[in-house]
């Protein structure tokens, strides 16, 4: 049984058709990537799936449930979480900070209990932080704890924003983008580290990334999108050696 599956989702802006009929089936387990050129409607397909734009058509199901056209929040609590293609850190927050925010998102207590700051408040903040020093373990950031989140290099921004992620308890992840800017041993780094959280979190992953050989390194399965059309969808050897891929992407802008 697929965990996400988008049944011919297209997205329209105008006259222009960012996404055309996108049918994406995932299943449990899965690390899944979606490529292309520029402006192919990769970010496009992301923003639908996760609720920021609602489909011109078609239909997204997850876990079994129609989750078209939910808000990004909702879909969140099912348990979907991402990532942006620019860092979106609290950056003048602390390290630990940045995540206890986002762990707010299952606080029961109500407004006037956190406020004054009462038991039941403080029994549920005294969870959260134990759940935020976890993560912190897990990514490998918790001696880095206090920093503030600009001070930290690049690699380990982009490891905060996952861990940040995960607080939302995701089943699927979805991450745009996650090797942009990343320099070889980050890179490399990134790749252990995103198999390394699917086996802990088990975790399903759909990414988008332009770094071919965090692509074909990571993935069991890609899809290839050109001018919002998908014009591939196989393994990383099958796409690899896929003409109308090697024409439309690969043969050009590799490293874009
Ligand atoms: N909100 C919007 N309004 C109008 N056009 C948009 C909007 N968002 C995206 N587009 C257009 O839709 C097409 C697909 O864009 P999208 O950002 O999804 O591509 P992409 O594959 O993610 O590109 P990149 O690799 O550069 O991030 C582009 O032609 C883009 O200009």
């Amino acid at each position: 049984m697929s965990l996400l599956k988008t049944n011919a989702i297209t997205m329209q802006f105008g006259g222009l058709t960012a996404v055309n009929e996108l049918s994406l089936a995932i299943d449990k387990g899965e690390i899944v990537a979606v490529i292309g050129p520029n402006g192919a409607g990769k970010t496009t397909a992301f923003n639908m799936i996760t609720g920021v734009y609602k489909p011109t058509k078609g239909n997204i199901q997850f876990n079994d449930q129609d989750i078209t056209g939910l808000k990004p929040h909702l879909i969140t609590k099912q348990g979907m979480a991402r990532t942006f293609q620019n860092i979106r850190l609290f950056k003048d927050l602390s390290v630990e900070d940045n995540i206890f925010i986002a762990q707010h998102l299952h606080l029961k207590a109500n407004l006037y209990q956190a406020m004054f700051r009462l038991p039941g408040y403080q029994k549920e903040e005294k969870l959260i932080l134990e759940k935020v020093f976890f993560l912190l373990e897990k990514v490998g950031l918790a001696d880095l704890s206090r920093e503030k989140a600009s001070s930290l290099p690049y690699g380990l921004q982009r490891k905060l924003e996952i861990a940040r992620a995960l607080a939302t308890d995701p089943q699927l992840l979805l991450l745009d983008e996650p090797a942009a800017g990343m320099n070889p041993k980050e890179t490399e780094d990134l790749t252990r580290f995103i198999r390394q959280i699917r086996d802990e979190f088990d975790l399903t992953i759909l990414l988008i990334e332009h770094h071919m050989q965090v692509v074909m390194d990571i993935s069991n399965r890609i899809y290839v999108l050109d001018y919002g059309v998908t014009i591939a969808e196989g393994t990383p050897v099958e796409i690899q050696n896929n003409e109308r891929v090697i024409q439309a992407y690969l043969g050009v802008d590799e490293d874009a």
